[in-house]
């Protein structure tokens, strides 16, 4: 069976997702669905307006460069995109959600031409919740959950752009490898969990000594990766020198029950001759090495 023809307009304002007809020159034509404001805003309002009244002029030339497309390749194109009401006048006031959304855009171009212009229908689907997700999921593989420090992973990221800068442009850039010195002895005098808040202890006066472009990473365990753009060997190493320093004042004295908590840092510079991002941080751990070598607590 099929329904009734009249049946029709109860149908389109029952869509669950707000439907557009627009036109190529992006004027609303009709509007229907959409009708929970938990979710959208009533976009009625907008018929017989065009886009590039309503809408920023980045985002209204990027919605007509998206029908332009659409109509040409005469097929269904989805895109993803972020909008606020308050970014589309005669919204502002609508009930509906305050935020930026994301929306997911269906657009079909329509068999006939409406008012003799050709038009699109535009689906527009709000997919924040789902866009939120995976944002959390990004920064989930890029972050160290016990510290908040970006893990290995985005450490060799950013390395790997430093090692291109440092090509291209000749920019200097530094590596630090810190370990924590015997701290298996926190681990077992103290617990677990203690060596977990030394760990965070450790990372926090990492923290608190970055400049805007710097970058500190946890390279594993009681392993730490500090990044330094635009700086020679020499200020990295009094860098390392702060650090190992700020660590016998903020933290050695904390565990009485065993020798004073202290870090071995090795340090490197990228270099002309270098093919990689991994020749510093090779150097930089065969440095930290050696300062484990020579004793610990130190800077090689
Ligand atoms: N609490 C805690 N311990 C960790 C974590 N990751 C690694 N460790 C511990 O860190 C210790 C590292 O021990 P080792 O590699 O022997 O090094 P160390 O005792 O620091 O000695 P040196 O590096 O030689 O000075 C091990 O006991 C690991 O279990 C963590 O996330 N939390």
């Amino acid at each position: 069976m099929s329904l009734p023809a009249e049946l029709m307009p109860a149908v389109l304002d029952a869509l669950p997702d707000p439907l557009f007809i627009l036109s190529a020159s992006g004027r609303y034509l009709a509007v229907y669905g959409g009708s929970d404001p938990g979710y959208y805003h009533d976009g009625r309002s907008l018929v017989g307006q065009y886009i590039s009244d309503v809408m920023p002029a980045d985002k209204a030339s990027q919605v007509l460069d998206q029908i332009q497309r659409s109509l040409e390749e005469n097929r269904l194109l989805k895109v993803e995109y972020p909008l606020a009401a308050t970014e589309v006048k005669g919204l502002e006031s609508a009930d509906g959600p305050a935020e930026m959304l994301w929306f997911e855009g269906h657009i079909q171009p329509l068999a006939e031409p409406v008012d003799g212009e050709r038009a699109v229908v535009w689906v527009a689907r709000n997919i924040t919740p789902r866009r939120e997700l995976e944002e959390q999921l990004r920064l989930a593989s890029v972050i160290d959950p016990l510290t908040r420090l970006f893990n290995r992973r985005k450490l060799l990221e950013v390395l790997a752009e430093r090692f291109a800068a440092h090509r291209r442009y000749d920019e200097a850039c530094a590596v630090v490898m810190i370990d924590v010195d015997h701290f298996k002895q926190v681990n077992d005098r103290y617990g677990h969990s203690v060596g977990d808040e030394a760990l965070l202890a450790v990372s926090n006066i990492g923290r608190g000594m970055l400049r805007e472009n710097d970058l500190l990473a946890r390279f594993g365990g009681e392993e730490f990766v500090l990044v330094l753009p635009q700086t020679d060997l020499e200020h990295a190493r009094q860098v390392a020198e702060r650090f190992r320093r700020a660590v016998i004042e903020h933290l050695s004295m904390h565990y009485p029950d065993i020798p004073p908590v202290t870090v071995s840092l090795g340090v490197a510079a990228m270099r002309e001759e270098d093919v990689s991002h991994e020749g510093a941080l090779n150097r930089a751990d065969e440095a930290l090495y050696e300062a484990k070598r020579r004793g610990r607590n130190r800077v090689v």
